[in-house]
């Protein structure tokens, strides 16, 4: 087996996916290794939501395959896929407090045992909101509403994460203390961490791999000390002098 089968068959991979979305193309072929945290990065409008889109099952490609942990997931629905998400509008139900919001993570019919509550509560304090169980989103602010839904993900324990900017309302220092908290996290688990970013220092912080979207397909995916020295891509070069 080589290694590009190897990382078909654990990671995460695209074959000859094409989509088309009112005016825009896209084309997607990528295998990426499992178990890594890897940066997705690229102008605005490039396509990099589309591209985790694809890997939730939110957008179904009109050609191709899609490709996690191993498993065909081509026209699975979101539900059945091994991901667990936070997206950049974090989704968590108005009329639920955090505790319901995080369980249903656990459980969709919230059958919950004295384990599952107590990973509950333990997740809202590992992403710093200890005791908030019974608080709703709206009483929350938006980078607490941006933690809670962390938390939920947290939660689900799947082998692929896929983040979206989850950490775009943040404050510098808020910020920072979620890339470390998901460094830690990453560690424990070892599970595999997709993650658009906007700045290339949390690129060179938090990522071991990267992946460039523009025009809506992959330009280079690399590991991140070859993607930050890449010369040629000048929307790349763009992107790194920020
Ligand atoms: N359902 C849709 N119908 C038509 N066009 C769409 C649809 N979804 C996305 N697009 C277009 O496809 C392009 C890529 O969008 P996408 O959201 O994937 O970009 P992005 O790289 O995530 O951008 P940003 O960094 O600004 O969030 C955009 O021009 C967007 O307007």
């Amino acid at each position: 087996m080589t290694d590009r089968d190897d990382m078909k068959e654990q990671g995460i991979a695209m074959a000859g996916v094409e989509l088309r979305l009112g005016t825009h193309d896209f084309r997607f072929d990528c295998a990426l290794p499992q178990g890594r945290i890897i940066a997705v990065a690229g102008p605005s409008g490039a396509g990099k939501s589309t591209f985790l889109n694809l890997l939730a099952g939110f957008e179904q490609p009109d050609r191709g395959r899609v490709l996690l942990a191993g498993q065909d997931v081509t026209g699975l629905h979101p539900a059945e896929r091994p991901v667990s998400l936070v997206f950049q509008d974090n989704n968590l139900f108005a009329h639920l407090d955090l505790f319901t919001n995080i369980g249903l993570g656990i459980s969709p019919s919230l059958k919950l045992s004295a384990q599952d509550r107590q990973r509950v509560s333990e997740a809202l304090a590992r992403v710093g909101l200890p005791g908030f169980e019974k608080r709703k989103p709206g009483t929350l602010s938006g980078g607490e509403r941006q933690r809670a839904a962390f938390a939920r993900a947290l939660v689900r324990d799947k082998p692929i994460l896929l983040l979206d900017e989850p950490f775009a309302a943040l404050d510098p220092g808020l910020r920072s203390g979620m890339v470390e908290l998901l460094k830690t996290l990453h560690r424990e688990t070892g599970n595999t961490v997709l993650i658009v970013s906007h700045d290339p220092a949390e690129v060179r912080r938090l990522a071991d791999h990267a992946v460039f979207i523009d025009g809506g397909t992959i330009r280079l995916a690399a590991p991140v000390e070859t993607f930050l020295k890449t010369d040629g891509i000048p929307a790349l070069t763009t992107f790194l002098q920020h």
